[in-house]
């Protein structure tokens, strides 16, 4: 486990360190175990106890961080202490292995119970589904399997048993112990591959800057409403834009402030066109796609959109504030107009309104009504 953990150790996912100590902890509690009789009982009961407690706490608390919360530490710490104590009772006070193997277990489960609470998949919707729920059921199948041998051992307490006997109880509870902790970290591996492919997945599909849809993404995404719509039948628009002199912004401003003012539009867009997607064709140039959104609808949004655009303020070099306007070209889908088309369009409008005057929208049919009368 600990070399399917060295595949996400190099990066940046939240909670692989606990997992990773919680392996080595494990690991070096089984071999203490193991070298009952050989080595003094402190080291083989009483430490090797401590370490196998602590395995689980510290898978809970890489879980938690995993999850974005704070791990709870120091109530993990007092758990680990009083179990060991309790142990010890049970060691150096009245020696009772049985109980110490039922009060281990119950340690075990409570920690496996807390760590199946703050991975339940309900409370998780944005994350893939397949890894927490293994995860889920892992830590809720250990807390059912050590609750079971935690009373099994309690109700013979008196009886003389030892981790290595060959009944079938013990057989079945060494097999949990062995495959407990993998189970786990198979688990957290998942959920940790799972992030990094979301992270490497929103990187490709994103502008960094901005956050808005990347060229890429946005003509994926085209394609399929635009495959949608003619399936359907249904109306899809289009809306083209980009900020006025931008050059100017830049110059005046600096370069930060004109970056502060791309990603100010993308915010302000997202307000504007809820749900809608914004792409960053390049430089200072958007797109917004409209599916189920005729022509007239369009237009009266892009002009909202506009409207919204003119009255940001954005803070500029010192105490000034930064003013901008966009310029915007909409075209709705034709019957049996390929996407090309309708692109080349959108962007014929957006500059006939950048030579109209700018800070203004541009239907395409208007355009190209003009151009047809010109003709
Ligand atoms: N700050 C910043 N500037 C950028 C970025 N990408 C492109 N630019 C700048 O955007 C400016 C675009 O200038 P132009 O194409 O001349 O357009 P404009 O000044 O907006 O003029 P019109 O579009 O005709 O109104 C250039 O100066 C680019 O350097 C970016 O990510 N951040």
């Amino acid at each position: 486990m600990l070399m399917v953990l060295r595949s996400v150790a190099r990066s940046s996912v939240a909670g692989v360190r606990e997992w990773t100590c919680a392996n080595v902890l494990a690991i070096v509690a089984l071999l203490l175990f193991a070298a009952r009789g050989r080595i003094p009982d402190v080291l083989s009961i009483d430490v090797a106890n401590l370490l196998f407690l602590g395995a689980p706490a510290l898978m809970l608390a890489g879980f938690e961080r995993h999850l974005g919360r704070r791990a709870p530490y120091r109530a993990l710490a007092a758990l680990v202490t009083a179990s060991t104590v309790a142990l010890g009772i049970f060691h150096y006070g009245v020696d009772a292995m049985a109980v110490r193997v039922a009060l281990s277990s119950f340690f075990h489960g409570i920690v496996c119970v807390a760590m199946a609470w703050g991975l339940r998949p309900w409370a998780h919707p944005d994350r893939a589904r397949y890894p927490i729920r293994f995860a889920f059921g892992a830590a809720l199948t250990l807390a059912a399997a050590h609750a079971v041998r935690a009373v099994m051992y309690a109700s013979h307490h008196d009886a003389q048993v030892t981790l290595f006997d060959s009944s079938p109880v013990n057989l079945v509870c060494f097999a949990l112990g062995t495959l407990a902790l993998p189970g786990l970290t198979l688990g957290a591996v998942m959920m940790a591959n799972a992030g990094l492919i979301g992270q490497a997945r929103y990187a490709a599909e994103h502008d960094h800057l901005t956050g808005a849809w990347s060229r890429r993404a946005f003509f994926g995404r085209a394609e399929r409403a635009h495959a949608d719509a003619v399936r359907r039948g249904g109306p899809l628009s289009l809306l083209i834009f980009d900020v006025d002199h931008f050059k100017a912004i830049n110059d005046t401003h600096g370069h930060a402030v004109g970056d502060q003012v791309l990603a100010d539009l993308v915010a302000r867009t997202g307000t504007v066109l809820r749900g809608d997607v914004c792409a960053r064709l390049g430089g200072e140039e958007f797109a917004v796609l409209l599916p189920d959104t005729d022509a007239d609808a369009a237009v009266r949004l892009a002009d909202e959109l506009r409207r919204t655009l003119e009255r940001a303020d954005v803070a500029g070099a010192g105490a000034g504030v930064v003013r901008f306007t966009v310029s915007v070209g909409v075209a709705s889908l034709d019957e049996g107009e390929s996407l090309e088309s309708l692109l080349q369009r959108a962007d014929a409008a957006l500059y006939a309104a950048k030579r109209g005057g700018r800070n203004q929208v541009q239907d395409a049919r208007a355009t190209e009504d003009v151009g047809e009368t010109l003709a």
